[in-house]
C-alpha cells in the first residue's frame, strides 16, 4: 500500500489495458495494477508527416488505440470500462520513425542504421477516463504524455547483426530490438527510463495518476511537488474530505467537487491542517479555504453557453457535418471569420465536447452531428438561436429587471411590438418550439397510454411537432393543431416529408377568443406556465366546458418542479418569464380539480417536458 499509493487509487475501477504487449502487462502488473487486457485494433497507420514530431505521432497512436478498446468495449459489449490505458513505442534515428519490422530483411535495415549510433525511443501513452452518459454516449477524458530515453548502440558486426535477427526476437519490437533480452548485448548506454524502451514509462505514468488523483490545491502549497509522484506521507495525512474531492479525472474530480457542493469540500473552510512553505519556512495553517469549485462553474457558465451559441450562429457545425473534417482555416474561410478567432472557438469546442482535433484538423463529434447541426432530424439549433438572440438579453439585464420589477421583454427589447412580435421574431419563436418539441414529443406522448382517444386537438401546437408524434404513435388517432393564423400560415416547412394530411389538420384560430374545435383529447404544450392567473383559468373553464365527463381529456406538457421547488432548470427559465410561472405536481393538481378535472396523473418524464394527464370523472 505504501509503494504504490497512486496505482491503488485505481483498485475498484474496471482498468483495461488496450494492448497486447506481454511486456507492457508485466510492467503494470508486477507493480499490483489490477486490469483486464483488451488488444487494439487500432491499425498504426497514421500519417506521420502530418505530425510535427515524432513523439506526436506515438502518443496520438497510444491515444487512438486506447479510444479504439473503449468505443468497442461500450458500444459491442456494452461493458464500459472505467479507464483505458494504450501506449505507442517507437524508435526514432535522425527523423526517421522505426517502428516493428516488416520482415528479417527490415530488421536488417534498421538494425544496421542503429549500430553504433544513439538514438531515442519515445512511449506515447494516453490515459482514458470514460462514462456512459444518459444518453448512452460515451464521455471521454484524456490524459496523455510521453517518455523519451536515449540508447547507444554499440558498433555491430554483419555476423552479430544476423544472428540477433534468425533469434527472432526484433520481429514484434519497435527498432527491431528488445533491450530487455538478446538485444541488450547490443546496447552500450541507456540515458533515461528503462522500462520506458521496453514499453511503458512506468515511473512517468505514476506521476500523472498523482496529478491526476492528487491535484495540488490552488490555495495552498502542499508539499507534493507537481513533477513529482507525492511523498507517501502525503498520502497518510490526506482527510477523507480531500480524498473524496479529488478522486479521479478532471471530470470526476468535478463531480466529486459538486457532489461536495453541500460541505465543507467546496465552500467553508476546511478544518484539515495544510503544511505550507513559505520562504523556506514551514507553516501549519488550520482554516485552509478550498477552491470554490461550484462558484467558479457557475460564474463561467455563461462561456461556455456563448460559446455554444456563437458556434451555432456561424453555422461551425453544419460546415464540418459538410465537408467531414477541416482545419481551422479552411472554416474561418466558409464563415468568413478570422482564422484566429475562428481557432479559439474550435479549440474552445473541442473542450467542451463539441468537436474533436486531430493533427489540427476539426471534425463534428456524435453530439453535435446529432443535435447541433442546423438540418439534423433532433437538431436543438433554433433552440439554441432563439436563446443567442432572445433570451440572452433577458438575463443581461437580471438585475435592474428584479430591481424595478418589470417585465424582460421590455427590458430587453425596447417596447415596439415590431421588435417583439415581428415575423422574423417569430419564425425564430417556432424554430426554437418546434426542436423543443422533437426532441421531447415521444416521452410526452407515450407518458400515458392515450389510444382510445381518437380526435385530439393541441391548442397553440405550433409547428405540430407534437401533433406528427401522437398520430405515429397512436395510428388511429387524428390530430388538429390549432393556433393564431400567422403561425398556421408557416407551417409548411416543418412538416415531415411523409406527412398524413389527413391525419394532421392546421387550424387558425386564437385558443383564448375563439370557439375551441370539439376533441376527445385536448393538449396544451408549454401554454400554461406562459398566462397570467385571469387568462390561465379562462382557459382551462373552457377546455372543461368542452370535454365531457368520462370520454374526454386534456394532456399538458409542461416543467413539473418537485414539491420543494428546488429544479435549476425551471428556477433558472422563471427568471426570464413575463407573466406566468412554473409549478409543482400539486399546484397542477389544485389547478387542474378546480377546473373540475377529478382525476390527475402526473409523469416526470426526465425530459424537458413533463406529461400530466387530467381527466373529468
Ligand atoms: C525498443 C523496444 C521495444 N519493445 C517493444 C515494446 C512494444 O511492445 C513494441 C512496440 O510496439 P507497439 O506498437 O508500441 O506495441 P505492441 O504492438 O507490442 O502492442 P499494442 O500495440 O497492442 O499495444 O516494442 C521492447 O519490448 N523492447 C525494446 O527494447
Amino acid at each position: 500500500m505504501l509503494l504504490n499509493p497512486v496505482i491503488s487509487k485505481l483498485a475498484g475501477k474496471r482498468v483495461v489495458l488496450a494492448s497486447a504487449s506481454p511486456r507492457r502487462q508485466d510492467i503494470l502488473s508486477n507493480v499490483g495494477l489490477r486490469f483486464e487486457v483488451v488488444p487494439s485494433w487500432f491499425k498504426e497507420t497514421l500519417e506521420k508527416s502530418l505530425f510535427s514530431a515524432p513523439q506526436e505521432y506515438a502518443v496520438e497512436t497510444a491515444k487512438q488505440k486506447a479510444l479504439e478498446v473503449a468505443r468497442r468495449m461500450h458500444m459491442k459489449h456494452r461493458k464500459t470500462p472505467d479507464i483505458v490505458i494504450g501506449a505507442d513505442t517507437i524508435v526514432t534515428l535522425e527523423d526517421a520513425i522505426l517502428e516493428k519490422p516488416l520482415d528479417k530483411q527490415d530488421a536488417y535495415n534498421m538494425l544496421s542504421r542503429l549500430s553504433g549510433k544513439e538514438h531515442s525511443v519515445f512511449t506515447g501513452v494516453a490515459i482514458v477516463h470514460c462514462k456512459s452518459e444518459k444518453d448512452n454516449q460515451l464521455d471521454t477524458d484524456i490524459v496523455d504524455f510521453y517518455e523519451e530515453t536515449k540508447v547507444k548502440f554499440a558498433v555491430l558486426s554483419e555476423d552479430l547483426l544476423w544472428e540477433y535477427i534468425d533469434s527472432g526476437e526484433p520481429m514484434d519490437k519497435a527498432g527491431g530490438y528488445g533491450i530487455q533480452s538478446l538485444g541488450g548485448m547490443l546496447v552500450e548506454s541507456v540515458h533515461g527510463d528503462f522500462l520506458n524502451v521496453v514499453g511503458f514509462p512506468l515511473n512517468h505514468f505514476c506521476k500523472k495518476l498523482a496529478e491526476i488523483y492528487y491535484p495540488p490545491s490552488k490555495q495552498s502549497i502542499h508539499r507534493v511537488k507537481h513533477d513529482s509522484i507525492p511523498y507517501v506521507e502525503s498520502f497518510e495525512n490526506l482527510s477523507d474530505v480531500e480524498k473524496d474531492c479529488s478522486s479521479s479525472k478532471n471530470s470526476d474530480i468535478k463531480k466529486a467537487r459538486k457532489d461536495c457542493g453541500n460541505n465543507s469540500c467546496s465552500s467553508g473552510p476546511s478544518l484539515q491542517p495544510t503544511t505550507i512553505i513559505q520562504n523556506g519556512v514551514e507553516k501549519k495553517s488550520e482554516n485552509t479555504i478550498q477552491f470554490p469549485s461550484k462558484i467558479i462553474e457557475l460564474l463561467d457558465g455563461f462561456k461556455a453557453s456563448k460559446t455554444l451559441f456563437a458556434a451555432s450562429k456561424l453555422k461551425v457545425f453544419d460546415k464540418l457535418k459538410d465537408k467531414g473534417a477541416l482545419k481551422a482555416m479552411d472554416i474561418a474561410d466558409k464563415i468568413n471569420a478570422s482564422v484566429h478567432g475562428t481557432e479559439r472557438l474550435l479549440d474552445a469546442c473541442v473542450a467542451l465536447g463539441l468537436l474533436e482535433k486531430t493533427h489540427q484538423v476539426y471534425s463534428n463529434t456524435e453530439l453535435a452531428n446529432t443535435f447541433l447541426v442546423s438540418d439534423a432530424e433532433f437538431s436543438v439549433h433554433g433552440y439554441i438561436i432563439h436563446s443567442n438572440d432572445h433570451l440572452w438579453s433577458h438575463y443581461t439585464h437580471l438585475e435592474s429587471a428584479v430591481v424595478e420589477g418589470i417585465n424582460y421583454h421590455h427590458k430587453a427589447h425596447g417596447q415596439t411590438a415590431e421588435h417583439v412580435h415581428g415575423p422574423e421574431v417569430k419564425e425564430r419563436y417556432m424554430r426554437a418550439m418546434h426542436c423543443t418539441l422533437k426532441i421531447t414529443a415521444r416521452d410526452v406522448a407515450t407518458a400515458f397510454d392515450l389510444s382510445k382517444y381518437s380526435t385530439a386537438c393541441d391548442l397553440g401546437g405550433c409547428t405540430g411537432a407534437l401533433a406528427h408524434e401522437l398520430s405515429w404513435i397512436y395510428p388511429e388517432m387524428k390530430v388538429k393543431v390549432f393556433d393564431l393564423p400567422e403561425v398556421i400560415k408557416n407551417v409548411t416547412q416543418f412538416q415531415p416529408e411523409k406527412s398524413d394530411s389527413t391525419r394532421i389538420i392546421f387550424t387558425s384560430g386564437n385558443f383564448l377568443d375563439d370557439a375551441l374545435p370539439k376533441a376527445d383529447l385536448y393538449i396544451l404544450s408549454r401554454v400554461l406556465h406562459d398566462l397570467l392567473e385571469d387568462k390561465l383559468h379562462h382557459l382551462l373553464r373552457k377546455v372543461s366546458e368542452a370535454c365531457s365527463p368520462g370520454n374526454s381529456a386534456l394532456l399538458i406538457a409542461e416543467i413539473v418542479l418537485d414539491e420543494e421547488k428546488r429544479e435549476p432548470r425551471a428556477l433558472l427559465q422563471s427568471l426570464s418569464m413575463s407573466g406566468g410561472k412554473q409549478r409543482s405536481g400539486t399546484e397542477y393538481k389544485q389547478l387542474l380539480e378546480s377546473h373540475g378535472f377529478n382525476r390527475v396523473q402526473i409523469k416526470n418524464t426526465g425530459n424537458l417536458l413533463d406529461a400530466i394527464l387530467a381527466v373529468k370523472r
